[in-house]
């Protein structure tokens, strides 16, 4: 199904054509002694624009590998990989489990580090940094350093720094889980507020299924030895997720398909 609006939430701009195509990617990695290791079985899959893809799957099944080739921070073995971004420098931001900021550097410095990079002009790049800090519910934080933010707050600065370059796709790799779960929480709506403002497709992988259910969209289930993709589900759970669509029966019983495939892989 596609995200449904309601009250004064706009469904986020899902469309149609994929942003991302996947044929026959595969990844192989050698080890010591000449053996190597199927990270990722040849697969196909197509993600819509403006999808939100929960990525679940036991350890060692392909998870981190699969986002590292949609970065193209991995070469394919085999397979390709498109995605329909057009010409942009950056089409991916990228979140991972730690924040890695630059300890030295302030919220805002950290955020506006890849503008610098990208040679943006110093006055849009302050207007573009303050816009996000707002988005991510830093403001006021501006000049603290990493060292001074609680765990979830330097993820909202890494979050924020992922969007800098404003890229259409950003993909995160199990950006909470090292944050308790009342913080938890309280990022995923943010994150689900983040993904109505900006439209953009967001890949997340999770070792919740609880959190893959109440984000997704789309949830792609993986299993390993090999690593494969397994099964996808589309979720038909109404946007927007609130406390309460954990109430719903469609919620459980989706919590419940997905635990039962991630027992069936292990
Ligand atoms: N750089 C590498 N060199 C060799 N093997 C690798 C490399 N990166 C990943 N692998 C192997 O590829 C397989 C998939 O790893 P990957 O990190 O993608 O799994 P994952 O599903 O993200 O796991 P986890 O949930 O534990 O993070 C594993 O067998 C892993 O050991």
């Amino acid at each position: 199904m596609s995200p449904q609006g309601n009250g004064d939430f706009k469904s986020p701009r899902r469309k149609d054509r994929a942003v991302i195509s996947v044929s026959g990617l595969s990844k192989s990695f050698k080890m010591e002694g000449g053996n190597s290791v199927l990270a990722l079985s040849p697969m196909d899959h197509h993600i819509p624009e403006g999808a939100f893809v929960s990525i679940v799957g036991p350890s060692g099944c392909g998870k981190s590998t699969f986002l590292r080739l949609v970065a193209g921070l991995e070469d394919a073995s085999g397979g390709t990989i498109d995605l329909a971004t057009g010409a942009i420098r950056r089409p991916v931001g990228f979140v991972f489990q730690d924040a890695v900021l630059l300890p030295w550097k302030s919220v805002r410095d950290n955020i506006r580090f890849p503008l610098d990079t990208s040679g943006v002009k110093r006055a849009a790049g302050n207007a573009r940094v303050q816009e996000l800090i707002d988005l991510v519910g830093l403001t006021g934080f501006e000049d603290a350093l990493p060292k001074q933010l609680s765990g979830g707050m330097r993820q909202r600065a890494a979050i924020a720094r992922a969007l800098a370059d404003d890229p259409p796709i950003l993909l995160m790799d199990e950006p909470f889980s090292a944050v308790d779960l009342l913080t938890r929480e309280t990022l995923n709506d943010e994150l689900l507020k983040i993904w109505q403002q900006t439209g953009k497709t967001i890949l997340l992988v999770t070792h919740s299924v609880e959190e893959a259910a109440y984000l997704g969209s789309e949830i792609m289930v993986m299993s390993p030895r090999p690593g494969r993709l397994k099964k996808t589900y589309s979720v038909d759970l109404p946007y927007p997720r609130t406390p309460d669509t954990k109430a719903l029966p469609g919620y459980h019983a989706l919590v419940s398909d997905l635990r039962r495939d991630l027992r069936d892989t292990e």
